[in-house]
């Protein structure tokens, strides 16, 4: 059996935070395993060339759900990162910690030490906020935070717009009330490249002898005996097969759509699902891959008069070639940005007393026909999320053949709070979009969202052109109830020495973007970890 403390799978998020924090201590061998390659590109470190990131086998996995859209797409697909870096190498960089109440309600499903007292000490240790120190933000931390740094007059309109509505208008996004518009943070360093959890966490861990980095590894299967995990098995990309063992425990760190699938696979899971499956049943844990959150998310358009307030026009032909060209020059430009610029925190139903909608402000407009391309004419994008949907899908393996299809079924709105919610945000931001400080730059909502004027219209445009967040949860949630496939501190009830930390492990989701949160609760979890650690070691003394 190698020496292996820590068997990481996944090099997300999560993955890398940990494989960081736990080879800190230089008593742990630690190994981190990833089906990805490297994170570290030219295109990767690009924050806009998640354009071409998004859609390239090499550096993104393509998840097809059950929902079929009417917008020429097809058949939804969700697609998450491959690499050193996992998702947190393809997203939009923007970072939201989520607030207080999320934490402490947190806390109340799965234990104490999730409350907002713990992880906005976390936060706080992982930022470099360019805006300075305060009680919500840090400096001195492996990930750089900033905010835009040249605001358009659009941008600015927008926040005004906001003003004019009631809403409190705010420098950034740190203050743990939420509510209010604001322009966005991202995990962006000051030389406009994107920050992922790998650049931030993994590059200065990579140094350390105790800690071992293998790519373009597909784990299949954790290892079990005697209800004990004792390592992994899975394939190289070339087709060989490997199996590493360990003396300390399987961490899965694959994402919310990854480790419920090697968990299934292992024969973890419900023994109906498993037994559908054709898998044999190692322990039946009827909570894997079910009880699924995810952000709904409607984008509308809306018509601009001049095409010097849109980006619509900079991302082809030799626009695109000079907005590359000034990038590499070190002169930030739109290729140095996050993927929204400014966002609102609403509350959309009447009954809410803190926000429900995240709205996300965009000065470019994708052709709802197109996938990642833009409208040829001016135009302008908002979108709207549901902060904590309450609608559960789920994640399910297909067959004993790891490279099978998963059964992936969003669930969007069978909840009535859910359905309500979507309505909300169209009347909202419709509202938000008929200000005085906006109106002197739109000529209007453009025609594909336009004509949704009653509850069932709106409901029928989300069901042909509204999709995912890119934010799915709760796929093996942690809680107190034994209903929970993992306990508080992130181990899997019935087999000891597995745990899960990914964005997999909230039972409920945080309020906003998940890539910070799923960090924050990874470094958390190196704490628990450290502790159970230290707990186990004076027992055999
Ligand atoms: C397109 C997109 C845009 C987003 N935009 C934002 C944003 O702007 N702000 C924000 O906060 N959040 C955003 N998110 C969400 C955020 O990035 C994720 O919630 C977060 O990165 C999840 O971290 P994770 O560690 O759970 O999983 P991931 O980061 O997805 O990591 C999982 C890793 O495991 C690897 N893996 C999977 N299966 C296996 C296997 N069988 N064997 C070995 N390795 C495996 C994967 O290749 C991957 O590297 C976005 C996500 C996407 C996909």
């Amino acid at each position: 059996m190698e020496d292996f403390d820590y068997i990481i799978v996944g090099a997300g998020s999560a993955g890398c935070v940990l494989a960081d924090q736990l080879s800190a201590d230089p008593s742990c061998n630690v190994m981190l395993v990833e089906e990805g390659r490297s994170g570290d590109t030219f295109v990767i470190n690009m924050p806009k060339g998640f354009g071409k990131t998004l859609s390239d086998p090499t550096t993104a996995h393509f998840f097809p759900t059950v929902r079929t859209r009417e917008d020429g797409a097809g058949q939804e697909v969700w697609v998450r990162g491959k690499m050193l870096g996992g998702s947190s190498g393809v997203n939009g960089m923007v970072w939201n910690r989520g607030v207080a109440a999320d934490y402490d309600r947190l806390a109340e499903l799965a234990g104490d030490q999730w409350s907002w007292q713990h992880m906005r000490r976390i936060f706080n240790s992982i930022e470099d906020h360019a805006s300075g120190a305060s009680e919500d933000r840090g400096t001195g931390g492996p990930i750089p935070i900033k905010s835009h740094p040249a605001p358009s007059p659009l941008l600015k309109a927008w926040l005004e717009a906001g003003r004019a509505m009631g809403l409190p208008v705010k420098a950034d996004h740190s203050d743990p009330r939420q509510e209010g518009i604001g322009p966005l943070q991202w995990n962006i360093d000051a030389k406009g490249q994107r920050v992922s959890a790998a650049k931030g966490f993994l590059r200065r861990a990579r140094q350390r002898p105790n800690l071992r980095v293998e790519t373009g590894i597909r784990t299949d299967r954790v290892l079990i005996e005697d209800r004990r995990a004792v390592g992994i098995a899975g394939v190289r990309d070339d087709g060989t097969p490997v199996e590493y063992r360990c003396a300390g425990e399987v961490i899965l760190s694959a994402g919310a759509l990854g480790s419920p699938r090697i968990l299934q696979l292992s024969g973890i899971g419900g023994a109906e699902d498993l037994r559908s499956a054709g898998i044999p049943v190692a322990l039946d844990c009827p909570g894997v891959g079910h009880h699924m959150r995810e952000h709904t998310l409607v984008m509308m358009n809306w018509r601009l008069r001049n095409m010097r307030d849109s980006s619509n026009n900079q991302f082809t032909g030799a626009r695109l070639l000079a907005n590359v060209a000034r990038h590499v020059a070190g002169r930030n430009n739109t290729m140095s940005y996050g993927s929204s610029e400014a966002a609102a925190f609403v509350k959309v139903l009447p009954e809410s007393e803190r926000p429900d909608s995240q709205l996300m402000f965009a000065p470019y407009s994708l052709d709802p026909s197109k996938g990642l391309a833009m409208e040829s004419e001016p135009g302008m994008q908002v979108y709207a999320m549901t902060l904590r949907p309450r609608s559960e899908g789920h994640v399910l393996v297909t067959s004993p053949d790891p490279a099978a299809m998963l059964a992936i079924d969003p669930n969007f709105l069978a909840d009535e709070y859910d359905r309500r919610a979507v309505v909300g945000q169209f009347r909202f931001v419709r509202q938000l979009m008929a200000q005085p400080p906006i109106q002197p730059f739109v000529t209007g909502e453009t025609s594909f969202t336009a004509a949704a004027k009653s509850d069932d219209e709106i409901l029928d445009l989300f069901h042909r052109f509204g999709g995912a967040g890119y934010h799915a949860t709760a796929t093996v949630r942690m809680g107190r109830d034994n209903s929970a496939p993992l306990d508080g501190r992130l181990r899997l009830r019935g087999i000891d020495r597995l745990r899960v930390i990914d964005c997999s492990v909230f039972p409920e989701m945080v309020a906003g973007n998940t890539n910070a949160p799923t960090m924050g609760m990874a470094m958390r979890a190196a704490e628990l970890i450290r502790e159970d650690r230290r707990t186990e070691s004076k027992k055999t003394v």
